[in-house]
């Protein structure tokens, strides 16, 4: 079945679903139940009972539009005074919902902003490494406790000092009121922008955490909220034309007909980046309790996974071109819409996917463990394995009982590990923990593997996926197949103030995740590479 709604109002939403689908009378049941209104009159109760407590603090959101243009007025004089200082780079210190968003709104406008969201100690040291005098870096946690984070502030706050600035000129944070990074900025005279405790992460893109960055970089961010203000009453009303009830409709009865990937491509190049918004939301929204939704990130409609799919797989596109590509599910959709729109949208639609899939969309338990995990490490409470076999500069790593002993090359061990995506709904996911600006053309080795497996084939960059996928990955069903892969860092950054290195943290984090996904009964075969050029090289060997 085909509807299309051709609202004026900037959100235009095609769905495609199978005859005999329960989607129809999803939707209607949304619309019944007055599911958009509540939502959007902050109705904590569409979770369940378990969810209502946190689904009271977590629903400030749905009205940020008309909310946050005192934040964006702060912003943008702020960046006036910087910009009369001659501090015209920005650079953004946060991970996953602190910010995803920015980058999608930098880039999708031509701005430019420097993301930091890594640990690996050759990115972070590249990024500081450059023109601190007309810098400006912008600390954004809403807790305030993010390790990465807060080392990033760590690290700064030496360079600027070391190179003769003063860091509270240069320095802003975006924090939650009271958090440790809100006492800190205090104590240190950085200028401060505080964030709604009652926004979570991966629902912040219109709040201080989309916006403060942004307005630094040049963008008009008054025009985004604005076209999120466009859309706002229709998202709210109890009607089948609603794109936030389709959308969360189709999302939420795909996965409980077992069409539980998420194919995300951009059909133009507009927003090149949402994509990777997106998977955070939808990710940690609903991969928990042993269902949710799997974003598959892939560049375009004609990559592998869109153009050629799966029967598990959802395909959606955005953007001013519709592609005309047939699911082989029957399950689709098409949206064009502004990116404030956009944001809004894909909140609201994962918040009702949620409601029909009864889980909270609003924490993400299972990321905690991988933290800890790497804390252990780090402290020294877990033993370092040593590598099954090593092959010139590749060290191979094993869940228990993966390999046959005989596995003495990487090509046998990784054909080992692909045999194991075998279940209808099964997926492999590629890790890779590195210099994400450097290595940049790793990221093809997903198509190519997806044309080699005929299946789901996800990408991510450690430990950025930690605070997106991550929790699908061990909260979702048991149907992933993990190959990581660690590029030793060609120096290492040591944390100001803390006993590790960005270089022993960054390898807490992957072998500390690892641990965990094989404690899950999940296969996770480790490639720890000597460097870039080794990087390189193992390209081949995989595909
Ligand atoms: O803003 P914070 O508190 O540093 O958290 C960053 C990210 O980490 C997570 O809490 C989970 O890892 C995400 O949900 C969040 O976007």
């Amino acid at each position: 079945m085909i509807t299309t709604f051709s609202g004026n109002e900037g959100a235009d939403l095609e769905t495609r679903n199978p005859h005999g689908s329960s989607y129809a009378s999803a939707l209607d049941s949304l619309v019944q139940h007055k599911v958009a209104s509540r939502l959007f009159g902050r109705d904590a109760t569409l979770w369940g009972a378990d969810a209502e407590a946190e689904a009271a603090q977590r629903l400030g959101w749905v009205d940020l539009a008309s909310r946050a243009t005192s934040v964006a007025t702060a912003a943008r004089e702020h960046a006036s005074t910087l910009h009369a200082r001659g501090i015209n780079r920005v650079v953004l210190c946060g991970m996953g919902g602190s910010s995803l968003a920015p980058e999608v709104i930098c880039e999708s406008t031509g701005r430019e902003l420097v993301v930091l969201d890594s640990s690996h100690p050759d990115m972070v040291a590249e990024v500081v490494a450059q023109d601190l005098s007309h810098t400006v870096v912008v600390i954004a946690s809403k807790s305030g406790g993010t390790v990465e984070t807060d080392s990033h502030r760590r690290i700064f706050v030496q360079a600027f000092t070391d190179a003769g600035l003063v860091p509270a000129e240069h320095i802003v944070v975006i924090t939650d009121p009271g958090s440790p990074f809100d006492v800190a900025a205090q104590e240190a005279g950085y200028t401060v922008f505080r964030a709604d405790p009652e926004v979570g992460g991966r629902y912040s893109a219109l709040s201080a955490f989309g916006i403060v960055p942004s307005a630094l970089a040049g963008v008009d961010v008054d025009a985004l909220l604005a076209q999120a203000l466009a859309v706002s009453t229709a998202f709210a009303s109890d009607s089948p034309d609603n794109p936030v009830l389709r959308l969360g409709a189709l999302m939420g009865e795909a996965v409980r007909s077992g069409v539980d990937k998420l194919v995300l491509a951009p059909s133009d190049s507009d927003a090149p980046t949402l994509g990777v918004w997106i998977e955070q939301l939808v990710a940690e929204s609903t991969g928990k309790h042993g269902t949710g939704l799997l974003p598959v990130v892939v560049g375009s409609p004609a990559a592998a996974g869109f153009a050629e799919s799966t029967p598990d797989g959802l395909l959606v596109s955005f953007g001013d071109l519709v592609p005309d590509v047939p699911a082989l599910s029957g399950w689709s959709a098409h949206v064009r819409a502004s990116l404030g729109a956009q944001f809004l949208l894909w909140e609201a639609a994962t918040a009702v996917a949620s409601h029909l899939l009864e889980i909270n969309p609003f924490d993400q338990p299972d990321v905690e463990s991988a933290k800890l995990a790497a804390r252990s490490m780090l402290d020294g409470d877990v033993e370092r394995r040593s590598p099954s076999f090593v092959v010139d500069e590749v060290e191979v790593f094993t869940s228990p009982d993966l390999l046959p002993n005989s596995t003495r090359t990487v090509e046998a061990a990784v054909e080992t590990l692909y045999s194991l995506v075998r279940e209808p709904r099964d997926y492999l996911a590629i890790q890779v923990y590195s210099d994400r600006l450097r290595d940049h053309r790793f990221e093809e080795v997903r198509e190519r593997l997806a044309v080699k497996l005929g299946r789901p084939v996800t990408f991510g960059w450690g430990p950025r996926f930690l605070h997106s996928t991550g929790q699908y990955h061990k909260g979702g069903p048991a149907t992933g197949v993990y190959l990581q892969i660690t590029v030793a860092p060609q120096g290492d950054v040591q944390v100001p103030g803390r006993p590790f290195t960005l270089g022993e943290f960054i390898d807490a984090q992957a072998q500390g995740d690892a641990e965990v996904l094989a404690t899950r009964g999940r296969p996770v075969l480790r490639l720890h590479v000597n460097g870039p050029f080794a990087l390189r090289d193992l390209m081949e060997a995989l595909v």
